[in-house]
């Protein structure tokens, strides 16, 4: 397995969608292939973890917005991520939530560059139904973005395959923008790369920032479990997917500030400093 990617810099993803839809539940499925339904989180949760995309192994932080805390980002702020992709969500059994994915897929619309998958979670809940599969795909659709009906309570190959293609997506583009500063020459490229490669020591060196980890619970546990997932059952039949990881991973509490000192929020407004806070 190739290691070379993943001195580019990291993957970021945002999970984004009103309370309760199964935010959670669907970025802990993908990472680690397991439903944990039974946690109640009310804290935004940053997951670093390897995975592969296209046979090497690509670091990716997933940052899991809470819906329910009330220091959490609001949407308008969702549209300020220094995000490479932004997974929007929503649940099949939860009208208002629809809406909600609707107002966040317009104002992502506007960030340049943001590479935005569309969820429709829950769908083992079919029986109460709100909001019809072909409304979801056309709202999709509208926007541009590719569109999977899953269900993170159960094995839903779809839904590997959302995360993985947003990833690999991602993960081309921050290649194309690395080849593309690295001909260029020009100041900000040497900006970038002098910025990933501090960040690169800092992290190496400990992090500038420690992570804060949980005393208890959900964090403790589900670093466990990413952790466990490099020795986990291959991925289910039917899914394209690669074994979750290949290496430990962490999973940090985050609060409104300390997003912005880590540049996990900040304006999008000039794509090169956003691609150097990556
Ligand atoms: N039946 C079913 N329940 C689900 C599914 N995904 C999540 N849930 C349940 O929905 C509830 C909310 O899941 P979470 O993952 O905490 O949702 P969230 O969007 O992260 O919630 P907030 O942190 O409040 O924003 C939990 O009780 C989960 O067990 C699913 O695909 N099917």
């Amino acid at each position: 397995m190739k290691h070379a990617d993943r001195s580019m810099g990291r993957v970021r993803i945002a999970v984004l969608g009103k309370f309760n839809v199964g935010k959670s539940a669907l970025t802990v499925r993908y990472l680690t292939r397991r439903f944990i339904g039974e946690y109640r989180s009310n804290e935004d949760l940053l997951y670093r973890q390897a995975v592969v995309v296209s046979g090497s192994l690509t670091d990716v932080e997933i940052y899991d917005v809470s819906g329910e805390t009330r220091d959490t980002m609001t949407v308008e702020e969702a549209a300020h991520l220094a995000a490479d992709g932004a997974v929007v969500v929503y649940s099949i059994v939860d009208r208002s939530s629809f809406e909600y994915a609707r107002r966040l897929l317009g104002l992502l619309g506007a960030a340049p560059g943001l590479h935005v998958t569309l969820l429709a979670n829950k769908a083992d809940l079919a029986h109460l139904r709100e909001v019809p599969e072909s409304e979801g795909r056309a709202l999709a659709e509208a926007a541009g973005s590719p569109f999977y009906e899953v269900s993170s309570a159960e094995d839903s190959a779809g839904l590997y395959q959302a995360f993985e293609l947003l990833v690999a997506e991602c993960h081309a583009q921050l290649s194309s923008n690395n080849n593309h500063n690295a001909a260029n020459n020009n100041n900000n490229a040497v900006v970038v790369s002098g910025d990933r490669q501090q960040q690169g020591q800092q992290q190496g060196q400990g992090g500038q920032v420690p992570p804060r980890t949980r005393k208890f619970s959900v964090t403790k546990m589900l670093g466990t479990l990413i952790g466990a997932a490099k020795s986990s059952s291959p991925p289910p039949a039917g899914s394209t997917a690669a074994p979750a990881a290949s290496l430990q991973g962490t999973v940090v509490v985050c609060h409104k500030s300390e997003l912005f000192r880590r540049g996990v929020l900040r304006s999008r407004r000039h794509k090169t400093s956003i691609t150097a806070s990556l």
